[in-house]
């Protein structure tokens, strides 16, 4: 399948921040990727090196077997940043033709709008806009050039439900169509939404990259909380964390590991299990990669998991 983005160990740097560290990363003809990360993973970064508006320090980055700060390439795709600032006193028809006209192929205003859930409003100035409306005119403006390949930096931040709906159908409705879409999101939900694929990116690194299933699978760990002395060896704990006068135990087997404390007659109190978030699930991953098994490892935290575990 033709690749239309390419990372190939791609890092950034910005003065002392390491933001990307050798990425590889393919984006496929068809896809629609979902990028997952905490803040601060890098997701802006490579979203930035893809569409031209950052270089890497080191590595290569493609975009449509060109280079991405090639202007005739960058027509081909669009981009929604994070942060849009659309002119107040502009109708939202003149904002985009204004959008339109630097494209050789635009895409018709009218349906452009409608997809969106913004048709009846091509005479409202921007002013005029709800918060809701406003974002899911800035992700329409990223369509307007009919492009091949769309980037949308969190596309969804502030949007109420239904709003949120509305843009996720306008995405899928371009997908349907053969579109290819890079989205970024905190939320594994925004993302199952809508994508088959999810790469997970912490700290600069894609950690995982896979079925939005199998991420599903991986990120459902539990946390389980409690207070004890000490612990003995327990099986299937991926991250280890002390605070509060209480242990926390990262699993994604959490009867198992309950079932081996009780059996170990070790005194505890307090116990509370409950759904990783998914920053713990992220250094449960972490965790898992950079070790050779989670299977056999105590819970008794080693120096190396307790410095992770509080990073
Ligand atoms: N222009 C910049 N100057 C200095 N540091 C930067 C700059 N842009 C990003 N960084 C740093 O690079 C790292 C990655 O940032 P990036 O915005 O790519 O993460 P992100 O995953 O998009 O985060 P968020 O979900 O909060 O948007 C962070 O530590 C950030 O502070």
């Amino acid at each position: 399948m033709t690749v239309l983005a390419r990372a190939v160990e791609a890092s950034r740097r910005y003065g002392d921040v390491l933001a990307l560290d050798r990425v590889s990363l393919d984006i496929r003809a068809g896809e629609l990727v979902g990028l997952l990360g905490p803040n601060g993973a890098g997701k802006s970064t490579l979203i930035n090196l893809f569409a031209g508006l950052r270089r890497p320090t080191s590595g290569t980055v493609e975009l449509l077997g060109g280079s991405p700060a090639d202007p005739v390439t960058r027509r081909a795709i669009g981009v929604t940043p994070q942060e849009t600032g659309l002119p107040e006193s502009l109708r939202v028809g003149e904002i985009v033709a204004f959008a339109a006209a630097h494209y050789p192929r635009p895409a018709d205003r009218d349906e452009l709008l409608a997809r969106f859930g913004l048709d009846g409003l091509v005479r409202r100035q921007v002013g005029g806009l709800s918060g809701g409306q406003r974002r899911r005119l800035a992700v329409a403006l990223a369509f307007a050039g009919d492009p091949r390949l769309v980037f949308l930096d969190e596309p969804t931040t502030g949007l109420d439900v239904e709003a949120r709906r509305a843009l996720w159908d306008g995405v899928r409705a371009f997908h349907e169509a053969g579109g290819t879409v890079l989205l970024t999101s905190h939320y594994l939900e925004e993302i199952e939404a809508l994508a088959e694929r999810v790469v997970v990116v912490g700290e600069g690194r894609v950690l995982a990259d896979d079925t939005v299933r199998a991420i599903r699978e991986t990120v459902g760990v539990r946390r389980v909380s409690l207070v004890a002395d000490d612990l003995p060896e327990l099986p299937g704990v991926s991250g280890v964390e002390r605070s509060d006068g209480r242990i926390h135990l990262v699993t994604p087997d959490s009867d198992r590991l309950v079932t081996a404390l009780v059996l170990s007659g070790v005194p505890f109190s307090g116990l509370e299990i409950r759904p990783a978030t998914l920053e713990e699930a992220f250094l449960a991953i972490t965790a898992r990669r950079t070790e050779p098994s989670d299977e056999t490892r105590g819970a008794g935290p080693s120096d190396e998991t307790k410095e992770r575990s509080h990073a």
